[in-house]
């Protein structure tokens, strides 16, 4: 099998899906935002990741949205990539789910482990579930593993590394468990030109270039991907302290933002850039304006001030 390619390096948001009150897909909203991750130089979109709402999207919506993202990024002249969520519960539905995800304009798929029966989801099973998806798949994988959304199910370094090994088509892992000694391992392993492993959070994005991340997915850079890149430049330049400051002020706000949950992240960009709302899907709770307003936000705004300075 011919060598896959790679995500490049760099900044990725895994992008919130907006709402109306109606819980119809705000295009517009979508639009000026997925504008302005363009415009501030993200490497790629992580379309129908976990704060993308995935989980509450028909298939004909996801279809719709990866087309749109598609359309932005043409329109913009960017070479921003699409990694696109494919996950579900069968190898066969996964594969189908990358097949039109591709038709739709990505370029990756990010697929989560198996995880209603996780009971039954032994290393051997996971391992043949993936081995199976990645022969028959129609883009690149990465890996995603976030236990809080997958049962629990926590990938370990050797079954990332062997499934690497075993199939071109495993080009990446979206580490979202936030485990630095597994993104060290992996990255110590695998040759960068092949694969490319994620630190998953802004919380440990700078221990994580340490460690050899291929930049950050981070939902944080939803609302400070500017921020995100300027501790990129700096870790390049050397310039360590300055990159840590920056990394303490994202590490602060990150957890602020993830008191509000995903709604949060769609409000804070309402709060700080006048678009959208906080709508989210049911059952998932919505924050309205007035009560992000009136919260302690203010290690969010310290980040956000210096994004608009950017
Ligand atoms: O939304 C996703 O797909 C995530 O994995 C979120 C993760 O990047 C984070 O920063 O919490």
């Amino acid at each position: 099998m011919t060598s896959q390619p790679t995500p490049p390096f760099g900044v990725y948001t895994p992008v919130v899906c907006f709402f109306n009150d109606d819980e119809s897909i705000n295009f517009d909203a979508v639009t000026q935002h997925i504008q302005r991750l363009l415009s501030s130089g993200v490497a790629g979109l992580v379309i129908h990741g976990s704060n993308g709402e995935a989980t509450h999207l028909f298939p004909e919506e996801k279809i719709e949205v990866i087309r749109h993202a598609r359309k932005l990024i043409t329109e913009a002249k960017s070479n921003a990539v699409i990694i696109s969520g494919c996950s579900a519960n069968s190898a066969r539905e996964t594969i189908r789910n990358i097949e039109t995800a591709k038709e739709a304009g990505a370029d990756f798929a990010l697929v989560l482990p198996p995880s209603y029966w996780a009971a039954a989801m032994s290393k051997p099973v996971i391992k043949t579930f993936y081995l199976e998806v990645a022969s028959k798949s129609a883009l690149p994988l990465i890996i995603y593993n976030f236990p809080g959304v997958a049962s629990g199910i926590d990938i370990d370094s050797d079954l990332i590394i062997d499934l690497a090994q075993q199939s071109p088509k495993v080009v990446g892992v979206k580490l979202t468990c936030g485990n630095l000694g597994k993104l060290q391992r992996v990255s110590a392993t695998l040759p960068s030109t092949q694969f490319a492993p994620f630190a998953g959070k802004a919380d440990f994005m700078l221990p994580g270039l340490v460690a050899g991340s291929n930049g950050v997915i981070s939902a944080l850079a939803n609302v400070v991907p500017k921020v995100h890149g300027e501790v990129i430049r700096l870790y390049q330049a050397g310039e360590l302290e300055k990159a840590r400051a920056i990394q303490a002020d994202l590490s602060k706000a990150d957890w602020e933002l993830v008191k509000f949950g995903i709604s949060g992240v769609k409000t804070a960009c309402l709060h700080w850039f006048g678009y959208g709302s906080g709508k989210a899907r049911v059952p998932l709770p919505t924050v309205n304006a007035e009560t992000f307003a009136s919260a302690n936000v203010s290690a969010l705004d310290t980040v956000v001030q210096l994004e608009k300075q950017l």
